[in-house]
């Protein structure tokens, strides 16, 4: 991992913040991007002081916004000399503004999943690339208290599986994703007064989710990193979908497992 270079949107907190430690922590040069340039800042400062100052920066860019995700990719390249792992991370739970859900979640995905296609592997004269977009459970299974959130995450999954089974012969990039269970971060909080933290309004949904929680556990976010990184050395997998629990404390191979994630819902 010496020497890789990889971008990771979304990576100002959470569970982005967590995969770019990962990386850095195996020798990785790490493009932080994030919209909020507050907490983006306060990641580098940190990552920076921990690493070193040429071996992790952020950029702000917003990931819906086409032009800036590109551009991003064309600074991280004349500054590092290439891209190597692409972490299509950043996401939002706001089932009112349910189009721009569907913008951060999906649209982000599959054009920053486009762009790393050309921009990585063969195409870009790199021997390998890696490409890791972050879904969710419910990319596989319903949750009704988010209606357009499982609709987005289960186009990753969809887009994924399809452009990940090609791409390793046309360039050598693999694609696949993540569905982790519930991660300890901002985005569970379903706080009513941060836009971007807005799911289903009636209490009578959001309640079973909160069993949820007690059920199947909240994972830390460095737990999912490890998963993570052992997905980022897998050169021989691509278009595969893993689901993360904590009780696996490992991936599970997409859909084979799934008949038993079934059971486990449908029993509560
Ligand atoms: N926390 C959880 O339980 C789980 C989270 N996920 C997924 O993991 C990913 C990361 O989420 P968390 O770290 O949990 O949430 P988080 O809310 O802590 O972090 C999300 C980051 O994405 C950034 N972001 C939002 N819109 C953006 C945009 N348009 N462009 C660039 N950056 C943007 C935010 O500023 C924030 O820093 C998301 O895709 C989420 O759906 C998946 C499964 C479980
Ligand atoms: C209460 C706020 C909240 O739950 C917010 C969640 C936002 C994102 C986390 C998400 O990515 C993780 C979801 C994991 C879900 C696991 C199982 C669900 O599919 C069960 C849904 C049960 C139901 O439909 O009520």
């Amino acid at each position: 991992m010496e020497g890789k270079v990889a971008v990771i949107t979304g990576a100002a907190k959470g569970l982005g913040r967590a995969f770019a430690e990962i990386l850095l922590r195996e020798g990785v040069k790490v493009c932080l991007c994030d919209i909020n340039t507050e907490n983006g800042r306060r990641t580098e400062k940190m990552l920076q002081e921990k690493y070193s100052n040429d071996r992790v920066f952020f950029m702000k860019c917003d990931a819906t916004v086409d032009t800036e995700l590109e551009s991003t990719l064309n600074h991280v390249i004349e500054r590092y000399g290439g891209i190597d792992i692409l972490c299509n991370n950043a996401g939002i739970i706001n089932e009112m503004d349910w189009k721009k859900t569907v913008a951060v979640n999906l649209s982000a995905v599959i054009h920053g999943t486009l762009l790393g296609l050309r921009y990585m592997g063969k195409a870009a004269g790199r021997p390998h690339g890696v490409i890791i977009n972050i879904a969710s459970v419910p990319g596989a299974v319903p949750m009704s208290y988010g209606p357009v959130y499982t609709a987005s995450k289960q186009g990753v999954v969809g887009f994924t599986h399809s452009v990940g089974f090609l791409s390793p012969n046309l360039n050598d990039v693999c694609v696949n994703c993540l569905c982790p269970t519930f991660v300890n971060a901002d985005i569970l909080k379903c706080d009513e007064s941060a836009p971007d933290f807005v799911c289903s309004r009636d209490a009578q949904l959001v309640e079973p989710s909160r069993k949820m929680f007690d059920e199947v556990g909240i994972m830390g976010p460095e737990e999912v990193a490890e998963s993570f990184l052992e997905l980022v050395m897998n050169e021989s997998l691509s278009g595969a979908g893993f689901l993360i629990t904590r009780a696996s404390k490992s991936l599970l191979r997409m859909p084979l497992e799934l008949p038993e994630l079934f059971d486990k819902y449908s029993s509560l």
